[in-house]
């Protein structure tokens, strides 16, 4: 891989990027980084060996730009690097509901926007990235974004009108789990376990549950029943959970996460 590839606004899904693409194996002298801060500039290059340097220095530089700035930071950040994207790059977005034209507008003529949306297990290589062509984004830049973005992870091409949907199910995804484990924890301590171990017995769970889903191809309501015995313990938690209104509650949260997507995408 001899592109070099700037990460721009080098937050928590910034450096996740950058260390997935250390371990893919692009060479730290391909790789540039941006940050606000000079600590965290610092902080970047010496965990990295990444080179740091200003906005504009990166868009002159990398091939490749990944805007991973907040929503509300990324038409200043577009107003800084305007003049000095030149009209070969690539420019990946990864902030949530912003569209690809909001780009299109703000850069020059022909240069080519794709649209990602990954999540945070992209640090241990179980990302879930998808992926939508801007206007003048073709097959190829489609590739250069896949092969940043597979190595940590599975990909997925999606037509942008669903981008906001797919903010909501997979780039939000991991904190609904983080907060069921959290609440399951608690649960756990309800009966009397210690918390170390409630969390143990809930996180292995998780990841026995994840891997059967993964792998066996079952659908998840044939796992449920493989676990509900007749007149067992099962049954009686998932009445509560049905009288509690769970999967209600999961489909206005899930509207609720699509929604905001497309408000950032009004800079609100
Ligand atoms: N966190 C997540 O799980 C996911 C986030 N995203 C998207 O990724 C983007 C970043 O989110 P996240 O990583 O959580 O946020 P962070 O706040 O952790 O990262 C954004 C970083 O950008 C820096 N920054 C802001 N403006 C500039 C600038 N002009 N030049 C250089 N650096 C700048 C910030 O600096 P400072 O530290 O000084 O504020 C911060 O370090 C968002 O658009 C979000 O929608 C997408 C998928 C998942
Ligand atoms: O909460 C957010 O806005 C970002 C986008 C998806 C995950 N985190």
């Amino acid at each position: 891989m001899n592109q070099k590839v700037a990460v721009l606004g080098t937050g928590k899904i910034g450096e996740a990027l950058l260390s997935g693409m250390i371990r893919a194996g692009w060479a730290p002298a391909d790789l540039v980084v941006t940050a606000r801060r000079t600590e965290r500039a610092a902080e970047l290059r010496g965990r990295y060996g990444v080179e740091s340097v200003g906005n504009a220095e990166a868009a002159k530089t990398a091939d490749t730009l990944i805007l991973a700035v907040k929503p509300q930071d990324m038409g200043a950040l577009l107003d800084e690097l305007g003049p000095h994207v030149a009209a070969d790059r690539l420019v990946i977005s990864a902030a949530a509901g912003i569209r690809t034209g909001f780009f299109e507008e703000r850069l020059a003529e022909g240069i080519a926007v794709v649209r990602v949306m990954p999540n945070t297990p992209v640090l241990v290589d179980e990302g879930m990235s998808v992926i939508s062509a801007g206007r003048r984004a073709t097959e190829t830049h489609l590739v250069r974004t896949e092969a940043i973005f597979q190595p940590v992870g599975k990909t997925l091409r999606v037509p942008e009108k669903h981008q906001d949907a797919a903010t909501a199910l997979s780039g939000s995804g991991p904190a609904y789990f983080y907060y069921l484990v959290e609440a399951m924890t608690d649960a756990g301590i309800l009966l009397g376990l210690p918390r170390a171990q409630a969390h143990d017995l809930i996180v292995q769970s998780a990841i026995g549950a994840a891997v059967m889903l993964r792998d066996s191809g079952e659908h998840p309501v044939k796992l449920r029943e493989a676990v509900t015995s007749p007149a067992g313990t099962t049954i009686n938690a998932i009445r509560e959970l049905e009288k509690h209104g769970v999967r209600a509650a999961l489909l206005a949260a899930l509207e609720a996460a699509r929604d905001r997507s497309r408000e950032l995408a009004s800079g609100q």
